[in-house]
C-alpha cells in the first residue's frame, strides 16, 4: 500500500522523467533547428543570463568561449561554421567564422529572413528607435536618414579637425608639452575620454574641453558634457537598468534619473532649436547631429520622429564610443610591442606631414602605413565581436565545407545566428598565421574595402568606419610623431609576455583589454629617443 511519502516520491520521479524527457526533446529539436551542424551540447546558450552570469566551465562557455577558443574552436570539428546547442536555457544557435556566411547573414536585403533578434534590440532603443536597433523596412529609412551625414567629405573634415584640437587640448591640460616622458597606467582613461570629446564635438555639435572641472560642474548641477560622461560610463544601466531602478531612493539611482531627464530634455530642445534654425534658412553645422536633422527635414517619404531622431543620435554613442576607444587602446598597445611597425609609421607621417605643420584631412588618404596598422589592429582586436541575427523564417545557408564543396543547411525559424567576428579574424584561410602583427597584409588595401570584415559588410557595415578610421589615424599622426610608445614591462617580463597579460580581451558591450599601462616617451627631431 502507498502511504503519503511514496506518493510524493513517484510524484517526484515522475517530474523528473518529464523533465528529462523535455531537456531531450529540447535538445533534439535544437539539432534538427540548426540543420545538424555539429558543435557544443551544453546547459546554457552563452548569450543567456545564465550564460553571461555563470563562470565559465566546460559545460557553460560563457561570453569568453569566441576569444579563449579563437585559434582551435573551429578546427575540433573541422568547420568554419558550428552549432551551440542547448537544452536547459536559451535558443539554438550557429556561429559562423566564415566570410561568405557572414555575407548571406547580414546581406539585408528587403526580404531578408535574418533580423536582429528583440533582445539586442530592445536594448539599444533606450531612447527611440534607431539604425542599429531596428530591423526591415523601418532600418531602410534610419539608414536613408543617417546616410547624408556619413557620406559627406565635410563630416570627416571635421572628425579629423575635432581630433587635432581634442589632442592639442590634451596635451596641454595633461602638461605634456614640458615632458620628456608620460607615463599611462591605464591607457584606457585617456583612449575613452579622446573617443568622447571627439565624438561630442563632431557626432553632437557640442563643444567640450579636456579639462572641464568637474567639481565646478557639479556645483552648478549637471550639465551637458558632465550628463553624457555620466552616461557613458554607465552605459550598462542605462541600456538594461529597468525601470523600476530609476525610482530607487539612493543617491546614484536619482542622480542617474536626473542624468537620464536632463539628456532627455536638452536633446528634445536641441532638435526643435536646430530645425528652426534650418527652417528659418540658417546654414546647416557639419556634425552629425545637425546633419541628420536637416536630412529627416528633406526626408520625402516617412520622417523620423524626434524620438527617432533622439533614438539615432544616442546610437552613435553606444555604438561608436567605446568601440573606438577600445580600439585606439589595442593599436597603443601593439605599437609598443612591435617598434619595427611603430617606426615605420613614423617614417611615413614625418614624410608625408614633417614635423611642423598641423596634420590635415588632405593627409588621411597619404598614410597606408599607419591604416595598415590600425586595420591591423581591429583584427586581432575587433570591437564589435559579435553581430547577431535570428531566422524570421525555415531558410537555407550555404555553408563552405573544408573541402571547399558547398551544402545547403535547412536552418529553421528562431534559430539564432552568431557572426564570430572574432573567429572570423582569426580564421587562418583568410588570415594566415592569424596571431602573427602582420601590419603588411594590409598593404595595398583601400580604407573601404569589404577584406577588412570586422567593420561587418554590405548595406548594414558600419555606418562609423570612416568615422572611427579618420579620427584614430589623425590621433597616431599626431601621437607617434612626437612620442615613442612602450609597454610598461614587469621586471625581467618579456614583451610576448607582457602581451599575454596584458592584451587578453575583455568581452563586454564591446571587446576590450584589460587595463593597460604604456610609458611615452618624447622624441627628438630626429626620431631618436
Ligand atoms: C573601431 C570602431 C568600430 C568598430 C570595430 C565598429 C564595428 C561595427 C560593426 C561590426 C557593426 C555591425 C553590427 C551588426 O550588424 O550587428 C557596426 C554597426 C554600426 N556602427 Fe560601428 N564600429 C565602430 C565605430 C563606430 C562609430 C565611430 C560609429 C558612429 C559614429 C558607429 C556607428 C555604428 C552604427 C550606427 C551601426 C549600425 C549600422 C546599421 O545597422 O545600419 N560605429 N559597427
Amino acid at each position: 500500500m502507498f502511504d503519503a511519502f511514496h506518493d510524493w516520491r513517484l510524484l517526484a520521479a515522475a517530474l523528473l522523467v518529464v523533465f528529462i524527457a523535455s531537456r531531450v526533446i529540447k535538445l533534439r529539436n535544437g539539432v534538427i533547428a540548426v540543420g545538424s551542424i555539429p558543435g557544443l551540447r551544453v546547459p546554457f546558450e552563452q548569450l543567456t543570463l545564465p550564460g553571461v552570469v555563470l563562470p565559465a566551465f566546460k559545460w557553460n562557455p560563457g561570453l569568453r568561449l569566441t576569444w579563449d577558443q579563437r585559434l582551435n574552436f573551429y578546427r575540433r570539428w573541422n568547420s568554419e561554421t558550428v552549432s551551440i546547442v542547448p537544452f536547459l536555457v536559451g535558443k539554438p544557435a550557429i556561429y559562423t567564422s566564415s566570410p561568405d556566411v557572414m555575407r548571406q547573414l547580414v546581406s539585408g536585403g528587403p526580404n531578408t529572413p535574418w533580423a536582429k533578434p528583440d533582445i539586442s534590440a530592445r536594448t539599444t532603443n533606450a531612447w527611440g528607435d534607431n539604425v542599429l536597433s531596428s530591423n526591415q523596412p523601418m532600418w531602410r529609412t534610419h539608414r536613408r536618414v543617417m546616410g547624408p551625414a556619413f557620406t559627406q567629405s565635410a563630416t570627416y573634415s571635421l572628425v579629423w579637425d575635432s581630433a587635432v584640437r581634442v589632442y592639442r587640448d590634451m596635451t596641454a591640460s595633461e602638461g605634456w608639452d614640458a615632458r620628456d616622458s608620460v607615463s599611462l597606467p591605464v591607457t584606457q582613461a585617456l583612449t575613452f575620454k579622446f573617443a568622447l570629446n571627439v565624438l561630442l564635438i563632431s557626432g553632437f555639435g557640442i563643444p567640450v574641453s579636456w579639462d572641464a572641472d568637474e567639481e565646478k560642474a557639479a556645483a552648478q548641477g549637471i550639465t551637458i558634457q558632465r550628463a553624457l560622461k555620466t552616461y557613458t560610463d554607465n552605459v550598462t544601466f542605462f541600456l538594461f537598468a529597468p525601470e523600476f531602478m530609476y525610482k530607487l531612493p539612493f543617491r546614484w539611482t536619482r542622480y542617474m534619473a536626473a542624468t537620464r531627464q536632463f539628456l532627455g530634455d536638452y536633446m528634445r530642445n536641441q532638435i526643435t532649436e536646430r530645425r528652426a534654425d534650418i527652417r528659418g534658412g540658417a546654414a546647416v553645422n557639419k556634425d552629425v547631429f545637425s546633419l541628420l536633422v536637416a536630412a529627416n527635414e528633406e526626408e520625402e517619404n516617412v520622417q523620423l520622429k524626434d524620438s527617432e531622431v533622439m533614438g539615432n543620435v544616442f546610437s552613435l554613442l553606444f555604438a561608436g564610443h567605446e568601440t573606438t576607444a577600445n580600439t585606439m587602446t589595442a593599436v597603443l598597445g601593439l605599437i609598443g610591442l612591435y617598434p619595427q611597425a611603430q617606426e615605420d609609421m613614423y617614417e611615413e607621417i614625418i614624410k608625408v606631414v614633417g614635423h611642423d605643420r598641423e596634420p590635415v584631412f588632405e593627409d588621411f588618404g597619404k598614410l597606408p602605413k599607419v591604416l595598415a596598422v590600425l586595420y591591423e589592429s581591429v583584427r586581432l582586436f575587433p570591437s564589435g565581436y559579435l553581430m547577431w541575427r535570428e531566422a524570421l523564417e525555415d531558410t537555407v545557408l550555404r555553408i563552405p565545407n573544408a573541402d571547399g564543396s558547398l551544402q545547403d543547411v535547412v536552418i529553421r525559424a528562431g534559430t539564432q545566428a552568431i557572426i564570430d567576428v572574432i573567429g572570423m579574424e582569426y580564421n587562418p584561410k583568410h588570415f594566415p598565421d592569424p596571431y602573427k602583427f602582420d601590419p603588411g597584409r594590409w598593404q595595398g588595401v583601400s580604407s573601404e574595402a569589404d577584406a577588412a570584415t570586422a567593420w561587418s559588410i554590405g548595406p548594414r557595415q558600419c555606418i562609423g568606419r570612416k568615422f572611427a578610421t579618420v579620427e584614430i589615424v589623425c590621433f597616431l599622426v599626431l601621437l607617434v610623431r612626437d612620442w615613442h610608445v612602450e609597454p610598461v614591462l614587469r621586471k625581467g617580463e618579456l614583451a610576448e609576455e607582457w602581451r599575454e597579460r596584458i592584451m587578453i580581451a575583455e568581452p563586454a558591450l564591446s571587446l576590450g583589454t584589460k587595463d593597460m599601462p604604456v610609458l611615452l616617451r618624447k622624441r627628438s627631431r630626429g626620431g631618436a629617443l
